[in-house]
């Protein structure tokens, strides 16, 4: 990504920010609210046009961006009458691709009691480890995570540690918005804003 700016009801929210990311590797995008983490995340996943700059996939076989992402948002996108199991394989279904089945996926994020509970019914932390255990039932190259440890206690931050430290060791990228730590110590800190 080259130069990239953004500004959203006329405010020009950023200007300037250039990186590069490669297999293997995780950036910690941070900086102040409203500072446009988010907003550099929607542009990388194709949902809002940069103001500025270029932003460039290498070697992906001309494959469409939204083939190779898997995004973590605020918003989880889980549909509430849906149990966990159920809300996974839907998801794999529709992203292709399949990895894990959903009930090792649940499994690898601590949820296999709840499996057939519906989502509705979960904490927010639970809500949240099934996000994530979409990572898991499809295979994407690029991992972009908008504060994945929210809501997260002490031992499930320490999961995703360790799942986004596997995804690294197999050649995956990560770029993730956070306030706090990741607990990955290669990550490359890119800061937006003052
Ligand atoms: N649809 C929109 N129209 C106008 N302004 C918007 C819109 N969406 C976001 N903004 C503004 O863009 C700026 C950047 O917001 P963004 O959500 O990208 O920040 P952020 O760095 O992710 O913040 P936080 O750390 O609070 O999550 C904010 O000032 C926000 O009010």
């Amino acid at each position: 990504m080259e130069n990239l700016a953004c500004r959203r009801g006329g405010r020009l929210i950023f200007e300037d920010v250039g990186f590069r990311l490669g297999n293997g590797e995780a950036i910690a995008l941070t900086g102040r609210n409203g500072a446009g983490k988010s907003s550099l995340i929607a542009m990388l996943c194709g949902r809002l046009r940069p103001e500025a700059g270029v932003l460039r996939i290498e070697g992906a076989d001309d494959a469409p961006l939204q083939e190779l992402i898997h995004l973590v948002g605020h918003r989880d996108g889980l549909k509430t009458s849906l149990s966990a199991r159920e809300n996974l394989d839907f998801a794999q279904a529709l992203l292709g691709d399949a990895a894990l089945p959903a009930d090792a996926a649940l499994e690898r994020v601590g949820l296999a009691h709840i499996a057939e509970l519906p989502v509705g019914y979960l904490s927010a932390g639970q809500r949240r480890r099934v996000a994530l255990a979409r990572l898991l039932v499809s295979r994407r190259p690029f991992w972009l995570l908008d504060e994945p440890m929210s809501a997260l206690d002490i031992s499930a931050q320490a999961m995703l540690t360790g799942l986004m430290e596997a995804h690294l060791g197999e050649g995956g990228a990560i770029l993730a918005a956070t306030h706090g730590p990741l607990g990955l110590d290669g990550a490359t800190e890119v800061r937006i804003g003052p």
